[in-house]
């Protein structure tokens, strides 16, 4: 049987334990010598107590101190930064809402962007220049592939396009939304950044007309359209045509005036303070940071746009319209940025946008962003975490290599839904199979070998809308060969990013997380972002040691 003897520290240490032998007291100790021990073996125990106490502190600096270092990747509207806003909209609210009024000229951007891809398709003989050939929407990269998606083959009928009374109809909106390019050139002059637009091209708009004043103002020619058309409406405030722009499209134009960028894409140099700039005013409330007043300002863009927005609104439901552009197999409800469902509300003149808006917002991102806060309530109070969002487009995938040295996790996204789509940078390039050669690049990269790597297989709600329009996934990958539903496309996807992590990833024990994710719904995020944050907290922990 064990016996047991107290030592100094008051810990209780068993006899038959060496040790505990070694520091039994002789047994002809005198008084002065177990005196004199005794102070020994306090001012050992004091020693050992302090240097005990020194390391619970360093941990509890070391914790402090602690960052997490996630970085966003996938390729160019994948969804890194709407990513991004989700992790704002969780971890700080009050900067989101602070920045919310400053997203309204980028939506307004986002709308402007689709009324003038409806305008360029519908432009008279607008086929005339593409020579009447096979769907050719991949030859010319300013065609935004977003937008256009693939073709299947058939050459686009425009037998009812080059009718000429529907020509003329349709010339009609083409003026009488001319107002809105001078609107488009001014908030991109506004929000891009010279030296970094490297789509930039010469901004070209018409000088003034010798059109009639009406038309001057985008006011609808009613004699031009046959009577089978319903006339435009009126102007709602014809007293406000003063504050239009005199931009005017002549009658049977061929072409509209050029974007400034020739990608017609909003981009913003990451280190601009364009959200400052746009910000308007001061904060009205303390909670939202919305402002109020720059309706009254007759500069606001908000007065041409409020103005042309019954005839955006006519030219959506236009029958003749979708017909074209259904002929040139342009979907706009699947692209970025699209608003066309809600004219009234995202027009009006004191329209402040909702979170659902920023979110659904489209801006391209060039440079680095960061994105830094702490977790006020965990375990792990005092964790800092470091989200960086990158540009996606290949020309600006060169800056992720600086991250790759010190990054404790990725998370990755993949629109899957983008299996019929090309790059807009590279319209040769599927954009699955860009994703799919991104993400071997990644997972196979030494550097990143022990970090974390979460992937976001996104835009599922896209992929299943497009799956219910009967867009066939064999038709873009001829090596599919399952069901043309949901499930089973998703699967056939999770399985083929998981497989090449399998068989590239420098390190076999690192364990692959993927999810299934529309990161523009924030109910579904949230839980989602909230399980990444642990698994890369974990995952980190037990790299570093610290658990
Ligand atoms: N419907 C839908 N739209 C999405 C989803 N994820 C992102 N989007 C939209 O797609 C567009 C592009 O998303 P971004 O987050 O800007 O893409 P990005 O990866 O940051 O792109 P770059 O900055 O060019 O690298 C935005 O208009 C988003 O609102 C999704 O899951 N579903
Ligand atoms: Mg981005």
């Amino acid at each position: 049987m064990n016996r047991t003897m107290q030592t100094p520290s008051g810990r209780r240490r068993s006899i038959s334990d060496p040790l505990s032998v070694a520091l039994q007291p002789p047994p002809n100790e005198s008084q002065a010598e177990r005196e004199g021990r005794l102070r020994q073996e306090n001012d050992a125990k004091k020693r050992s107590d302090n240097i005990d106490k020194m390391l619970r502190e360093t941990d509890r600096r070391n914790r402090k101190k602690k960052t997490i270092k996630v970085l966003l990747l996938g390729q160019s509207e994948s969804g890194k930064s709407t990513t991004l806003k989700q992790f704002q909209l969780l971890h700080t609210p009050a900067a989101f809402n602070s920045e919310r009024i400053a997203w309204r000229f980028v939506i307004y951007l986002n709308l402007l962007r689709s009324v003038r891809r409806i305008l360029d398709a519908i432009l008279p003989d607008a086929d005339a220049g593409h020579g009447g050939a096979d769907d050719d929407e991949y030859l010319d990269p300013s065609e935004a592939a977003p937008i256009l998606i693939s073709a299947n083959g058939h050459a686009p009928s425009a037998a009812a396009a080059r009718d000429s009374g529907s020509a003329a109809h349709l010339e009609r909106y083409i003026r009488a939304l001319s107002p809105l390019f001078a609107v488009e050139a001014r908030l991109l002059q506004q929000l891009s950044d010279p030296e970094d637009n490297v789509d930039k091209e010469a901004t070209h708009l018409p000088g003034q007309s010798s059109a009639p004043p009406a038309m001057q103002h985008g006011l609808p020619d009613a004699a031009a359209g046959p009577a089978a058309y319903p006339p435009l409406p009126p102007p709602p405030h014809a007293n406000e045509a003063d504050a239009l722009s005199r931009i005017v499209i002549p009658a049977g134009s061929r072409s509209l005036p050029n974007s400034p960028v020739s990608s017609g894409e909003p981009t913003v140099r990451t280190t601009s303070n364009w959200k400052k700039a746009f910000a308007l005013g001061k904060p009205k409330s303390e909670y939202s940071g919305e402002v109020e007043g720059w309706w009254a300002d007759r500069n606001d863009p908000v007065h041409t746009i409020n103005h042309c927005a019954p005839y955006i609104s006519q030219l959506w439901r236009d029958r003749l319209v979708r017909q074209r552009l259904h002929e040139k197999r342009i979907r706009l409800e699947e692209s970025s940025g699209f608003y066309l469902d809600e004219i009234d509300r995202i027009t009006a003149k004191m329209y402040i946008p909702t979170n659902d808006d920023v979110l659904r917002a489209r801006l391209k991102t060039t440079g680095v962003t960061e994105h830094s806060f702490t977790l006020a309530n965990s375990d792990f109070r005092g964790v800092e975490w470091k989200i960086y969002d990158v540009g996606g487009a290949r020309h600006q995938r060169h800056a992720w290599a600086p991250y790759f040295d010190d990054v404790n996790a990725i998370i990755f996204l993949a629109p899957i839904s983008a299996f019929d789509q090309v790059l807009a940078e590279d319209p040769r390039t599927n954009r699955v199979q860009d994703s799919l050669q991104l993400w071997k690049d990644v997972v196979a990269n030494k550097l990143l070998g022990t970090v974390n790597i979460v992937l976001f297989l996104n835009k599922c709600d896209l992929l299943k809308e497009k799956l219910n329009n009967g867009v066939r996934l064999r038709h873009y990958i001829s090596k599919y060969e399952g069901h043309n539903d949901y499930q089973s496309v998703y699967q056939y996807f999770y399985n083929k990013f998981g497989a090449i992590h399998q068989q590239y990833t420098p390190n076999k024990e690192r364990e692959l997380y993927i999810h299934e994710t529309s990161v523009i719904d924030t109910r579904s995020t949230k839980t989602i972002i909230m399980t990444v944050r642990d698994i890369i907290l974990q995952g980190n922990l037990r790299n570093t040691a610290l658990i």
